[in-house]
C-alpha cells in the first residue's frame, strides 16, 4: 500500500507541469479508479481488496508500458526536489511508516486517501509541522526541568556509592548533567554549590567511569577544560589507534611493498598525506610481523606519530647523527634511510636488553652506518662535546600519549614519577645540546619528542633548555599539529615555544605526541642570557680600555706640552708612533687597536687639545726618528722609558724608576753581547 501511496503522489506532483506525458496520465486515470471499484464490489459482493490490487496492477502495466526511461528519471528527480510541497508529502509518509502517530496516519488512510484533495493534504502538513512544534517545546521544557532538578551529590557521597557496586549508568548520566552545568555555570548552577565542588564531582564520576587514578585525570582536566573534548580524549584512549607500517626506503618503495602485501592478504593503503612511507593496514589474513616481507626487512611497524620526530630532524646524507635514546630502533631505522645508509650514526639507549632490539632491528633493515651504544645519554656531553651534526632525544616519558597501549598508566603515573622523568628528561636534554656542534656546516639542530601530552614532560622541559644554553627553538616543518603552550596554568614559557608542535588521539588519530626542533647557536656551555651578559661585559670593558687610552694619551701630552720637539717627522712615522703607543695601552686585539686609534681624534672638541694633539704627534715621530737612528739595543727601552713615567708615576719614585730602567738595560745589553760572543 505504501508503494501505491507513494505513485499517487508522484503522478500528482508532476501533474501541473507536463500533463501531456504518459506516465502521469494513468496514475491520474487511477484516482477515480477505486470509486468504480466500490460500486462494483458493492454489486458483485466480491473481495474489494482482490479486485482493488488487480486493477493497480493494470494500471501499473500501461503505466510501465508507455513510460519512457527518461522520463521516469524526471519523475524521480522532481519527486526529489525539496521545495516542492508534494515532496514533502512523501517524506511526511516515509517518516510515518514506522511511527505511533495515530493523527497523521488517520489524514492518510487507505479509505480517505483516494479522494483526498490537496486542501486536505494541506492541512494535514500543517497539522504536522504544529504537532512537530509542539513536541519539541515540550521536550524543551522536559530538559529544563531536569536541570532544574539536577542536584549534585558530595564527594563523601560519591565514595560511599563506589564502595558498593557503582552504578555505571548513574554516573554516566552525572558526567554529563555536571558537565552541562560547567558548560553554561551561572545559569545553571545550584548557588548553594561551588564550581570546585562541581569539578571534583565531576573528578570522581570520570575516575571510577573510566579507570584513571585522581592525579592523572586532574591533569587531563586540565588540559582540556571543554567537558566534551575531555570525553573525547578518554574515549580515544580506551580504542586502539590504526596499525601502520613504515615502507624501508633502504629496500623497497611504499608503491611495490603495498603491492605485495595486498597479494599477501593484507588490504593497505597509504596512510596519510603527510607521508610517503607509511602504509595503514585495515585488516589483514597473515600476522603483520611474520610476513616474509617483515622478515625482509622491507618495513617496520610503526605509529605514524613515530615518523614525526625524524621528519623534523631531517637528517641529511654524510651527517653526524645521534639517536640518545633509541631502543627498539624505529626511529634509528628511519634516520638511516633518509641519510641513505652514509655518514655516522649512533644508536644508543641506557637498557642492554633493549639495545639487542635495535641491533635485531637494525640487521633485518639492512642499516648499516649505524654503531649501537649503551651508555646513559647523559655521558654523551662528556665523551663527545660538540660532536654530532644532529640528535634525536626521543626522551624516556610517562606515555600518557599511549594510554590505549597501556591501560597501566591510568593508575600508576603520580606527581612524584612525573617529576623523575621530568629531572631526567632536563638532563638528557642538556647533555644532548652539549654534544650538538654549533658549527656544524648544515646542522647543528636537536629534536625532542615524547609520547606523553604533559606540559611537565614537554615545554617545560624545552623551556629549560632555552634558559640554560644558548639555542633557539625553530620551526619543526610538519603539517600537522597543534601549537604548543607558551603559558599553561602557572607556567610562563618562552613565546617561541608555540613553534613546538602537539599530537593527540582524539584529534589526529594517533599516539600523543610531542615535538620540538632546536637549534644549538654556540658551543659555550651557558645560557642565551648569560652569553648576552657576556658580550656586554666584554663591550663595557672595550670602552672603559679606550676612556682609559683617551685619559693616558691626554695625560702623556701635559707632561710633553712644554718641550717642543723641533725635529719634523713624515706621516707614516707619525702614525706608526701612534699604533705602537696605543698597541700598548690597548693589548694585542687587532679591533681594539684601531677604536684605540680613532678614540682620540673623536674626542679632540677645542682648537687647544687639537694643538696639544699635533704637538704629542710631533714627539712621537721625533722618537720614532730616534728609534730608526738607534743602534737596536735600547729601542724597546727607549720606548718604555717613554711610558714609565705615565705608568708609574704616583707609584714609583723617579729615581727609583731610573734606575731600574738603567739595570734592565745593562742586564739586556749583557745578555745579548753574551750571545753574540757565544
Ligand atoms: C621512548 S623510548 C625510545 C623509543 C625509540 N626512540 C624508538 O622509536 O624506537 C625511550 C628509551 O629511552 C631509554 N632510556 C631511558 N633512560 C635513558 C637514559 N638515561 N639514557 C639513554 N636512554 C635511556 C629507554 O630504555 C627506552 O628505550
Amino acid at each position: 500500500m505504501a508503494i501505491q501511496k507513494k505513485k499517487k503522489v508522484a503522478a500528482a506532483v508532476a501533474a501541473p507541469e507536463e500533463p501531456k506525458k504518459a506516465v502521469k496520465r494513468p496514475v491520474e486515470a487511477s484516482a477515480p479508479t477505486p470509486k468504480k471499484k466500490k460500486k462494483v464490489v458493492a454489486k458483485n459482493g466480491g473481495d474489494v481488496s482482490a479486485k482493488k490490487k488487480k486493477v493497480v496492477k493494470k494500471v501499473k502495466k500501461v503505466t510501465e508500458e508507455e513510460e519512457d526511461p527518461v522520463e521516469k528519471e524526471v519523475s524521480k528527480l522532481q519527486l526529489l526536489d525539496d521545495d516542492d510541497e508534494e515532496g514533502l508529502d512523501r517524506l511526511d509518509f516515509t517518516q510515518q511508516e514506522g511511527s505511533d502517530d495515530d493523527d497523521l496516519r488517520d489524514d492518510y488512510s487507505d479509505d480517505d486517501d483516494d479522494d483526498l484533495p490537496i486542501e486536505k493534504k494541506s492541512a494535514a502538513l500543517d497539522k504536522k509541522k504544529e504537532k512537530i512544534l509542539k513536541e519539541g517545546e515540550e521536550e524543551l521544557q522536559l530538559n529544563i526541568a531536569n536541570q532544574a532538578t539536577f542536584e549534585l551529590p558530595s564527594v563523601e557521597e560519591i565514595e560511599n556509592e563506589m564502595k558498593s557496586v557503582p552504578n555505571l549508568e548513574i554516573i554516566k548520566q552525572r558526567i554529563s548533567d555536571v558537565i552541562q552545568v560547567l558548560g553554561d555555570f551561572k545559569n545553571r548552577r545550584d548557588p548553594a554549590k561551588s564550581r570546585t565542588q562541581y569539578v571534583e564531582v565531576l573528578k570522581k564520576d570520570l575516575c571510577s567511569q573510566y579507570g584513571y587514578n585522581d592525579y592523572l585525570m586532574g591533569k587531563f582536566m586540565d588540559l582540556f577544560p571543554n567537558g566534551a573534548e575531555l570525553l573525547e580524549f578518554l574515549e580515544a584512549n580506551d580504542n586502539p589507534r590504526p596499525v601502520t607500517i613504515r615502507a624501508n626506503s633502504l629496500k623497497v618503495k611504499r608503491r611495490d611493498l603495498a603491492k605485495n602485501l595486498i597479494n599477501r592478504g593484507m588490504n593497505v593503503d597509504p596512510a596519510a598525506e603527510w607521508t610517503k612511507v607509511g602504509l595503514v593496514v585495515y585488516d589483514s589474513q597473515v600476522p603483520v610481523g611474520a610476513t616474509p616481507e617483515y622478515l625482509a626487512g622491507h618495513y617496520m611497524i610503526q605509529g605514524l606519530n613515530s615518523l614525526l620526530p625524524v621528519m623534523a630532524l631531517a637528517p641529511q646524507p654524510g651527517d653526524r647523527v645521534l639517536d640518545m635514546c633509541s631502543a627498539p630502533g624505529g626511529k634509528t631505522s628511519h634516520i638511516a634511510a633518509l641519510m641513505k645508509n652514509s655518514g655516522t650514526l649512533f644508536a644508543n639507549d641506557a637498557s642492554f636488553d633493549r639495545c639487542r632490539a635495535i641491533i635485531g632491528n637494525l640487521h633485518r633493515l639492512g642499516v648499516n652506518n649505524a654503531v649501537v651504544c649503551n651508555l646513559g645519554g647523559e655521558e654523551f656531553s662528556k665523551i663527545k662535546p660538540n660532536g654530532f651534526d644532529r640528535i634525536l632525544l626521543d626522551a624516556p616519558c610517562s606515555g600518557t600519549g599511549v594510554i590505549w597501549k597501556d591501560q597501566s598508566v591510568k593508575t600508576s603515573k603520580d606527581s612524584q614519577d612525573v617529576q623523575r622523568r621530568h629531572t631526567v628528561q632536563r638532563q638528557l636534554i642538556l647533555s644532548a645540546l652539549d654534544s650538538l656542534d654549533a658549527n656544524s656546516p648544515n646542522g647543528g639542530y636537536l629534536v625532542y619528542s615524547t609520547c606523553s601530552v604533559l606540559v611537565e614532560e614537554n615545554e617545560a622541559v624545552v623551556n629549560f633548555l632555552l634558559e640554560r644554553r644558548h639555542c633557539e627553538l625553530v620551526p619543526t616543518g610538519l603539517a600537522i599539529g597543534v601549537d604548543g603552550y607558551t603559558r599553561f596554568r602557572d607556567y610562563r614559557f618562552h613565546p617561541s615555544l608555540s613553534m613546538t608542535k602537539r599530537y593527540y588521539p582524539h584529534v589526529h588519530n594517533i599516539d600523543g605526541f610531542y615535538v620540538a626542533k632546536i637549534k644549538k647557536l654556540s658551543n659555550a656551555k651557558m645560557s642565551k642570557q648569560a652569553v648576552l651578559e657576556m658580550e656586554k661585559e666584554k663591550a663595557s670593558v672595550k670602552s672603559q680600555k679606550k676612556k682609559q687610552a683617551a685619559e693616558e694619551a691626554e695625560n702623556s701630552e701635559e707632561e710633553s706640552g712644554d718641550e717642543e720637539v723641533a725635529q719634523n717627522g713624515n706621516a707614516n712615522g707619525k702614525a706608526e708612533a701612534g699604533k705602537k703607543k696605543n698597541k700598548k695601552k690597548g693589548g694585542d686585539d687587532s679591533d681594539d687597536d684601531e677604536d684605540v686609534e680613532t678614540a682620540p681624534m673623536k674626542n679632540i672638541g677645542s682648537g687647544a687639545r687639537a694643538n696639544k694633539k699635533r704637538r704629542n704627534q710631533k714627539k712621537a715621530a721625533a722618537k720614532q726618528a730616534a728609534v730608526k737612528e738607534d743602534d737596536g739595543f735600547n729601542t724597546v727601552g727607549n720606548v718604555k722609558r717613554a711610558k714609565k713615567p705615565t705608568q708609574f708615576k704616583s707609584k714609583v719614585p723617579k729615581r727609583a724608576a731610573a734606575r731600574t730602567g738603567a739595570k734592565s738595560v745593562k742586564n739586556r745589553r749583557k745578555k745579548m753581547l753574551a750571545k753574540q760572543q757565544a
